[in-house]
């Protein structure tokens, strides 16, 4: 049944004579101009626009008969930025995000994140107080509001791994190092050259070990660790950032040589090997979601933050547990024109284990958005599965349509080097290549040398890489209701219209961001200008390839609205004169929505 659709081609072409007072133009941030009233000229800079992206706006008067519609529009000052510096091709299409730690989370080098390219800032609740965290998300709101970025925040859960304790310092570790890891807590957990704290090793008395062969101390977070390991196994630090051989268990204590160098770092999580192969600890009966997830979720909905992460994800039905208490827990929010809009955070699951692998589908299908969190996916399933593993993860995305961030490792020489190896270059050009929606920084951000170098070396290999690409076929559909098959065939069609014409834009009307995601996975080789009258809507389209997010308002008259958007960008010269733009729409009359492809060229004032 094909009622109320519609596939017009009725491209506004030539140029129209222009409608008396042009809207103005101004830089980053929202744009505004008002249809009544007589004034053509920019009157009220609320704010003085520099290069450096700093949110300005002017309300711009226009005369037109019968209608006092106030005319906004709303774009991230960053992706403003780059799109009109770069051009339309060459803008970014894969989404950046950086954990914030100690190297990043003061205002300033938030700001210059954001400037850099960040799209979403995420917490780790492996790490620091709710205070520390809940500071860091009012900066990053400060930013939004005041310098017109649309930051989206997401809260990655600790989920039940076993990790030591808060070591006062990242710590060398040599080969030959004894270490103890225990289950017993300590008071302070010490760190570094000292005496014994375990009575057989006779450090610390006249004639024990030398000062490098002292044993050194961290808790470790899982009571159930000392009976699981055994004497001979492997422990991996970090998934192989230092590794240990058990030499000896003594109660609560496990007795460890440095087998491989490297260092440890607070929190570092640990897992085990026996005769070469990755062991399922009794941990992984644990529940997903631990009690402290909960309270660090009740912390994120609290605080209103866009995307929660889960670690450790081994099934559909957790994450369908926790949509619902999303659910229960946010209230209808009033955020922009859009009333009603349920501001529940969208659920990110994180593949990390081998449990979650045999699930992939499920869990895909149950989320928001995914991550190969290939840091634990590293220390659980071979090594050499990892890129495999990565390619079967970021391929279900695409296929079920869900949003996928590849995460760790992608340039951790730069923890301490200003340069990346060319192996870590090429890896992240493998899953530009790949067409994952976003990267992720994990220390390189938090708590690197060189977070900003790292930063810009992320975009430039996946803007340079991009360049060389050209649009993949769109999916492969076909599952869904009646209408989700129109949506997206309607969403394919655009793209590869797009493609053949050769267009400068797509743009799409979306009210939950899905339509946008449509016409995303179809990776068309124009940027994709999403406009959206909710703020939450606009943040979470941070993680979409491709996306560049507008908040608009949607008048019911679909016509209407895109002749407003055509006028606004067009004053604000996001758009050029003779470009040609398809336009995908299905925001119509609520009862019998009208979805449509448009093929339009600009005109000079943008009119219609
Ligand atoms: N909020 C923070 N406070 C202090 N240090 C942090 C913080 N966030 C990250 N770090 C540092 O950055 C390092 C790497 O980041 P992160 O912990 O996010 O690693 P990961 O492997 O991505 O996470 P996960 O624990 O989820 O597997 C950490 O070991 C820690 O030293
Ligand atoms: C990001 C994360 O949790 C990991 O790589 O393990
Ligand atoms: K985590
Ligand atoms: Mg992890």
């Amino acid at each position: 049944m094909m009622r109320g659709v519609s596939v017009s081609f009725g491209g506004a072409v030539g140029v129209r004579r222009p409608v008396p007072g042009t809207p103005g133009v101004r830089s980053g941030g929202r744009y505004a101009a008002r249809t009544a009233g007589a004034s053509a000229t920019p009157r009220r800079p609320l704010a003085r626009a520099s290069s450096q992206g700093r949110r300005a706006s002017w309300r711009v008067g226009v005369a037109t008969p019968n209608s006092s519609v106030d005319m906004d529009v709303d774009v991230d000052t960053a992706l403003e930025n780059e799109l009109k510096e770069n051009g339309f091709r060459s803008t970014r299409r894969t989404k950046l995000v950086c954990t914030i730690g100690p190297a990043t989370s003061g205002y300033r080098e938030l700001e210059q994140l954001a400037q850099n390219g960040m799209n979403v800032a995420r917490l780790n609740m492996c790490h620091g107080s709710h205070e520390w965290h809940r500071e860091v998300i009012q900066r990053i709101r400060k930013l939004n509001q005041e310098l017109g970025y649309s930051l989206a925040i997401m809260v990655d859960t600790e989920g039940s791994e076993v990790h030591i304790g808060d070591i006062a310092e990242p710590s060398r570790v040599d080969m030959d190092d004894r270490w103890t890891f225990t289950i017993r807590s300590l008071d302070a957990e010490s760190v570094g050259p000292g005496p014994s704290d375990h009575p057989e090793d006779g450090a610390g008395e006249p004639g024990g070990q030398p000062e490098a062969k002292r044993p050194r101390i961290a808790s470790v977070s899982y009571d159930g660790f000392s009976e699981d390991v055994s004497v001979g196994d492997e422990i991996l630090v970090d998934g192989g950032m230092v590794n240990f051989r058990v030499v000896s268990l003594q109660g609560p204590d496990v007795i460890c040589e440095c087998i491989e160098p490297g260092i440890l770092l607070p929190k570092a999580n640990l897992t085990f090997r026996r005769d070469g192969v990755p062991v399922r600890a009794r941990n992984s009966m644990l529940p997903t979601i631990s009690a402290k997830d909960w309270l660090d979720i009740d912390f994120a909905i609290e605080n209103e933050v866009d995307l929660i992460a889960i670690s450790f994800v081994k099934t559909a039905d957790t994450v369908k547990h926790l949509r619902s208490y999303l659910t229960s827990k946010c209230m209808p929010k009033q955020d922009g024109p859009g009333a009603g809009t349920r501001a529940a955070p969208g659920v990110v699951s994180k593949i990390e284990s081998s449990d979650s692998l045999r699930n992939l589908d499920d869990i895909v299908a149950a989320s928001d958005a995914v991550m190969v969190a290939r840091g634990d996916l590293g220390s659980q399933i071979p090594l050499e599965d990892v890129p495999v593993v990565q390619q079967q993860i970021t391929t279900a995305c695409r296929r079920l349509n869900k949003p996928c961030i590849v995460a760790s490792h992608l340039l951790r020489s730069m923890l301490e080097h200003p340069t990346p190896t060319r192996a870590e270059v090429a890896d992240i050009a493998d899953v530009v290549q790949q067409r994952a929606d976003a990267l992720m920084l994990s220390g390189e951000s938090a708590a690197g040398l060189h977070p900003m170098k790292s930063l810009e070396v992320l975009r430039a290999v996946a803007v340079r890489t991009e360049q060389q690409q050209s649009m993949l076929g769109a999916s492969s559909g076909g599952d869904g209701t009646e209408q989700e098959q129109i949506s997206e065939g309607i969403c394919s069609s655009a793209a590869n219209l797009a493609e053949q014409l050769g267009a400068a834009a797509i743009f799409v009307y979306t009210k939950r961001g899905y339509m946008a995601s449509l016409v995303s996975r179809c990776r068309p080789s124009c940027p994709i200008f999403a406009f959206t009258d909710t703020n939450a809507v606009r943040r979470k389209m941070n993680l979409l390839w491709g996306i560049i997010p507008f908040g608009l308002p949607l008048d019911a008259n679909p016509e209407k609205t895109v002749e407003r958007t055509f006028k606004l960008l067009r004053a604000r010269d996001l758009i050029k004169e003779g470009q040609l733009v398809v336009v995908v729409s299905d925001v119509g009359p609520t009862a019998d929505v009208i979805r449509s492809i448009q093929v339009r060229y600009v005109t000079k004032d943008g009119s219609l």
